[in-house]
């Protein structure tokens, strides 16, 4: 058992002095309050040594915004208006995202052929065994992924609510050997299922930028730092998504999510999810397996995401000297983090 797990059932009891701050601080009342606790409890284990996750740390079940954060105005929002939520697959669904598919070999109606036509994506399968796993065709690129939401008619059970109706699985934060802790699984999960979310403190770009020099590496904090920069556009006709990005702070509160290791060969990746279109500058950070994970595997996904020059840059000596080394242990590995 951890030991702050070993000091809630020991030392942590009603009428004690400090019961109240003990019990604020104490991680295991904090994930025993979870919703889903019953279900999907999440579980803390060290076999390896006296290491206790940081008392500076809190676990949350949803990501805070920092007060100066607004929602979007409710007149702002809109959904869907599919009164079947079997609807909301179809294109007649205004949740989902235009995309452009321009792989159709098919004549068209005038005669002509691979034209690029407009089609609506769909995230997810909604029937049979597969049904509420991400698609192939999605799980394999960076797209975002469109969701119904609180504005929309269709109802709670609609196939589009994967990452809304939340975490499905049970979650353990173990002590790796070198990494500091991980994150498993108790139950198998197959390719395309979602995970949970990256949680935190949403805060604005200046709040990060400080929290960064504040820091004492400020590469160190980059780890906790998540830039909601998805929609990110100079020439959007949302002025939120002109500026700065928002960015989710996870290193003092946030789910298990935050503990997940890097690899370079991993079975997660992260998507931006979206419920109203309105609310693009705010998205969610949504983990989906990439492939089947046996129980007990421990779930990573890449740093990077193939996306910065740390593989050029390791192969300069003096650049090596501030590059953090990859202990993911694959046989691909870049042999930096960054
Ligand atoms: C977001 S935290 C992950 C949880 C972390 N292991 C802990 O104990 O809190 C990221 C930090 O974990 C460590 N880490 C994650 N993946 C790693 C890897 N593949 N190789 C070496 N260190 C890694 C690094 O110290 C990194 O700064």
């Amino acid at each position: 058992m951890e030991s702050a797990t070993r000091q809630h059932f020991f030392s942590h009891i009603p009428g004690n002095e400090g019961f109240e701050t003990g019990k604020r601080h104490c991680h295991w009342c904090q994930i025993r309050s979870f919703q889903t606790h019953e279900q999907y409890p999440i579980t803390i284990v060290n076999d390896r040594d006296d290491e206790v996750l940081s008392p500076k740390f809190s676990f949350v079940e949803t990501s805070i915004r920092a007060r100066d954060v607004e929602p979007t105005r409710k007149e702002f929002l809109s959904g869907c208006e599919c009164v079947d939520g079997e609807d909301c697959q179809y294109n007649t669904c205004n949740c989902l995202q235009d995309v452009e598919d321009d792989s159709s070999d098919e004549e068209g109606a005038d005669g002509t052929y691979g034209e690029t036509y407009r089609k609506k994506a769909y995230a997810y399968h909604s029937h049979g065994v597969k049904a509420g796993r991400m698609r192939s065709e999605i799980l394999s690129t960076r797209n975002p992924i469109y969701e119904c939401h609180e504005s929309c008619a269709c109802g709670p059970d609609c196939p589009n609510r994967v990452v809304e109706r939340g975490r499905k699985i049970p979650l353990q934060i173990f002590r790796t050997p070198n990494r500091g802790w991980g994150v498993r699984s108790t139950s198998d999960i197959k390719r395309g299922q979602f995970i949970d979310k990256y949680m935190g403190e949403i805060i604005t770009a200046e709040e990060a930028d400080r929290r960064r020099a504040k820091s004492h590496i400020a590469q160190r904090k980059d780890v906790y730092l998540f830039a909601l920069d998805k929609f990110s556009d100079p020439d959007s006709f949302d002025e939120r998504l002109r500026g700065a990005p928002l960015e989710v702070d996870g290193e003092f509160m946030s789910g298990p999510s935050r503990f997940v290791n890097h690899s370079c060969e991993p079975n997660l990746r992260i998507f931006a999810r979206v419920g109203d279109h309105a609310d693009k500058h705010i998205h969610d950070l949504a983990f989906f397996a990439v492939r089947d994970i046996p129980r007990g595997e421990e779930l990573t996904f890449d740093y990077v995401d193939g996306v910065d020059d740390s593989e050029k840059d390791a192969l300069d000596p003096e650049k090596q000297k501030d590059m953090t080394r990859c202990l993911c242990g694959s046989k691909r590995c870049r042999g930096y983090l960054w």
